[in-house]
């Protein structure tokens, strides 16, 4: 706990605070970060919700901008003593074009950086990926690996493209010299795939599941391991991160760190199954229903179809070649290199995010209806 003299002194921006990390991010800092004075929220759409955050004791200030306008990023990011760069486009099914997802996540993240350096503010930390390691094109797997462990990072797609250049950008800021003269102090957080309450995916599992008649269909071998992390762990790793980094600036300024919690290791079908399974949802088959070659025969197909539609409308289902290849890819990791640099142990434990994922789906289940 600060000391009363330390006490709610410090402004805080948090980039795409209004999307499903941002959201948890911004809500974990009111709950505990007691130095906060001012907690800006910079997103294209801010949500209703930042509302009712705009009583308590800290000074809540929405901000709808752009990450690709530098003006509006300096506008915002001037007086504040940490940013927490989250925004960024999300998007390995094909609804956005390569270069929108390149200037988002990659002009978007040279803007902040800019913005630090010329207003002042000292210390940054970027939400970056998993996916700027891998699964790379080879479908090379990357069991329990941490930081150091050597792996063949190659990249076609846009997104772990932008997320891998953008990362390069805010590590190679370290150190550089803000107004004032003091050293920028930058590092990124690497998640894994983010589950919990308001993850989209899971969502759409969940209907799809209900449209079959309450039965998913395995189509990834049980055996293929996905990292997964509970949303509330990432955004506390991001409160920890972006605190401990005012004290431990040589330790911890230009590091990764991957986004790790409890979370047991699974195939992504059967992850999910620990909060749909509880919902009503079945998954069938013990082994794939459809032979690997049908599956890259369909992915191709949705492109293809993609493709043809695009004047007419957007069609983006969840399997493409892409993301095949991620869920069937095993990429997990192991490390301890947060809690040794900055003494991160995850929040929440195991059975409480599952609990609290299906809450959360059974409150959207209720919606639904
Ligand atoms: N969802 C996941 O499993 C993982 C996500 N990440 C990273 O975490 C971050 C947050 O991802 P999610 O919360 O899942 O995505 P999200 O799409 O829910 O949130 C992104 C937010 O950024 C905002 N945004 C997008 N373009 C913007 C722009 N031009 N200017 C200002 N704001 C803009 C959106 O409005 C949204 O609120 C991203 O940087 C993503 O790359 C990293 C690892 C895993
Ligand atoms: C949608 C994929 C699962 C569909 C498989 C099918 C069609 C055979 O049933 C998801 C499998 C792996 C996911 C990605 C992974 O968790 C890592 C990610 C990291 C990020 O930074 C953003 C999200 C994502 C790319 C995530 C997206 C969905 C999957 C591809």
């Amino acid at each position: 706990m600060a000391d009363s003299a330390q006490a709610q002194k410090l402004v805080y921006l948090v980039t795409g605070g209004c999307g499903f990390l941002g959201e948890h991010v911004v809500r974990m800092l009111l709950q505990q970060e007691p130095q906060l004075r001012e907690l800006r929220i910079f997103d294209l759409h801010l949500g209703p919700w930042l509302e009712e955050l705009k009583t308590g004791p800290v000074q809540v200030t929405a901000i709808q901008g752009d990450v690709t306008q530098a003006h509006e990023v300096a506008a915002a990011v001037a007086g504040a003593h940490v940013v927490i760069h989250t925004a960024g486009l999300v998007d390995v099914f094909g609804k956005t074009s390569p270069e929108t997802i390149h200037e988002v996540n990659v002009q978007g993240t040279r803007n902040v950086i800019e913005a630090c350096v010329q207003t002042g503010t000292r210390f940054l930390v970027y939400t970056s990926s998993m996916e700027v390691v891998g699964p790379n094109i080879k479908g090379q797997p990357f069991y329990r690996g941490n930081e150091n462990t050597p792996y063949e990072a190659v990249h076609r797609h846009p997104y772990p493209c932008s997320k891998a250049l953008a990362e390069q950008l805010v590590l190679e800021a370290n150190g550089r010299k803000v107004l004032g003269g003091l050293p920028l102090v930058t590092c990124a957080l690497r998640p894994t795939g983010i589950y919990g309450e308001g993850h989209q995916i899971m969502r759409d599992f969940y209907h799809q599941g209900l449209r079959l008649g309450g039965r998913l269909f395995r189509a990834i071998p049980a055996s293929v391991e996905h990292g997964r992390v509970y949303v509330g762990n990432v955004a506390w790793m991001h409160v920890l991160v972006a605190r401990e980094l005012q004290h431990r600036a040589a330790l911890m300024g230009g590091q990764v760190y991957f986004c790790y919690d409890n979370s047991p290791y699974k195939s992504y079908e059967d992850f999910n199954m620990e909060f749909l399974g509880p919902c009503g949802l079945r998954l069938v088959g013990t082994r794939p229903l459809l032979p690997y070659w049908l599956l890259l025969f369909l992915a191709a197909l949705n492109v293809l179809l993609q493709w043809l539609l695009r004047p007419l409308l957007l069609y983006a289902p969840l399997l493409n070649p892409y993301t095949l290849a991620m869920a069937n890819t095993t990429f997990t990791v192991s490390t301890d290199k947060a809690r040794r640099h900055f003494g991160y142990e995850p929040l929440f434990s195991w059975e409480e995010s599952r609990t609290r994922t299906i809450r959360w789906v059974q409150a959207v289940e209720g919606s639904a209806q």
